[in-house]
């Protein structure tokens, strides 16, 4: 949809009002010049309307009336019935210029897209992702734009792995989410990888407390992540644009859409690092892949690729890496465009049913690792990567 100069470029018709119509109310004194505009004028005008960004029914009824009035004069056919919507707004547009005569309907009708244009093609200038990014963030880069609030994770240096900062900072963007007035909402990395999960130097801050009391306000932390994802209102989509991993990939359970890059892989590998599932992965990944398959990522560690994640159902579907961005972006416009109450409707319809469920998993996941995190197996495992002497 996005033409060769960033511009938004829709068709559409003046003359075929195909959606649904709020009643205009029309003030049609469009031309204060004495101009006469010529039938070419009018016919270059008309050419032109065929390639603005959508302006709105209440527009598109007034350049509807303007051009029967232009090219047949005043209405004359009889009114539409009253369950007849759209003809009926038509129709009173077209009949509310009365006796208008045609040169002057024809010049309103070229001024009109006149001034289309230009705003057309000053507010399709798309701003630098700069300048659009929400403030108060460190870790993270939000923004909003075409309904959607993209999330992006920022430290690709690290692979975008999650400290406590980002945890906190995830929590906050889909809580202001969930309430501004974007349609759908969108997780995605910065860099080549989506994340590599849990940032390991979250177990090297440890308070004057001592570990148990670290491990114990680290579940907390996990919990409350959790919680935000199994609550979050509206739809959520996962764009995993590289590698992910631990709980970047158990927590996709809970999202409603997934699409991978060719390039994604997904690893969880819990056992190695002498943790255990997070994320209600020990309930939603049997349930989408079954047991068996579930046991080899969750217990055994399997790293699935994108195909094979997709195969299994964790993935909705896989977009070539060159493409991935182009690819998903596309289709994310055109989903944020539907009825946002009816996608937050059918989300609840969908999900709220396990709701409960989904947070007394959380809970028990979360006590469960409260404990693994105090073992030598996974003091080991965390020391060995933080000394350099492994890597998944
Ligand atoms: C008692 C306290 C408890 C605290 C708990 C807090 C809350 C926990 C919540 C739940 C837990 C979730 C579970 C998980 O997510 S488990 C998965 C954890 N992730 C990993 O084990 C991945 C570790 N990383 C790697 O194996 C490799 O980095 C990689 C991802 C395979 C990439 O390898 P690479 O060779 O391509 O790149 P590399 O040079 O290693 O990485 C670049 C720099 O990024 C740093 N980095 C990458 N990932 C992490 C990470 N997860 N944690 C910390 N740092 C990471 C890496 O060290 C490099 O940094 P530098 O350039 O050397 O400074």
């Amino acid at each position: 949809m996005a033409g060769a100069a960033g511009r938004v470029v829709r068709r559409w018709y003046p003359h075929v009002l195909r959606s649904s119509l709020q009643v205009p109310a029309l003030q049609l004194h469009m031309s204060k010049t004495a101009m006469r505009a010529s039938q070419k004028d009018f016919e270059s005008a008309l050419s032109q309307v065929k390639l603005l960004k959508d302006p709105g029914n209440e527009v598109k009824l007034k350049l509807y009336a303007l051009y029967k009035q232009a090219t047949e004069g005043p209405c004359n056919t009889p009114k539409p019935g009253v369950f007849d919507l759209i003809n009926k707004a038509k129709w009173d547009a077209w009949n509310a210029l009365g006796s208008l005569p045609k040169e002057t309907a024809r010049q309103n009708y070229v001024d009109l897209v006149s001034g289309l244009s230009s705003s057309s093609d000053s507010s399709s200038q798309v701003k630098p992702e700069a300048d659009r990014k929400q403030p108060g963030y460190e870790t993270l880069v939000v923004t909003s734009e075409d309904s959607i609030t993209k999330i992006m994770m920022n430290r690709p240096a690290k692979k975008n792995a999650i400290t406590t900062q980002m945890y906190n900072e995830i929590m906050l963007a889909l809580k202001a989410a969930s309430k501004d007035d974007s349609a759908i909402t969108v997780l995605t990395g910065n860099g080549d990888y989506y994340s590599s999960g849990n940032d390991l130097s979250n177990f090297t801050d440890i308070p004057p407390e001592g570990i148990e009391e670290k491990a114990k306000s680290s579940a907390i932390l996990l919990r409350d992540f959790v919680d935000c994802f199994i609550d979050f209102p509206k739809p959520l989509i996962a764009a995993v644009n590289g590698p992910a991993v631990g709980i970047s990939v158990t927590i996709l359970g809970l999202f409603d859409t997934v699409y991978a890059s060719s390039r994604a892989t997904f690893h969880t590998p819990f056992s190695h690092l002498g943790q255990s599932p997070e994320g209600c992965s020990s309930y939603t990944f049997p349930k989408i892949m079954g047991p068996a398959k579930a046991a080899e990522m969750l217990i055994f560690g399997k790293k699935l690729t994108a195909a094979e994640a997709c195969a299994q159902g964790l993935v909705s579907e896989v977009f070539p890496d060159s493409t991935f961005q182009k690819e998903v972006w596309t289709r994310l416009k055109a989903y944020s465009k539907l009825p946002p109450n009816a996608m937050r409707i059918s989300k609840q319809v969908i999900r709220n049913r396990e709701k409960e469920k989904l947070h007394a998993i959380n809970a028990e996941e979360s006590r469960v690792l409260q404990e693994r995190w105090l073992s030598d197996e996974c003091t080991n495992a965390v020391m060995n990567f933080l000394t350099r002497k492994a890597k998944l």
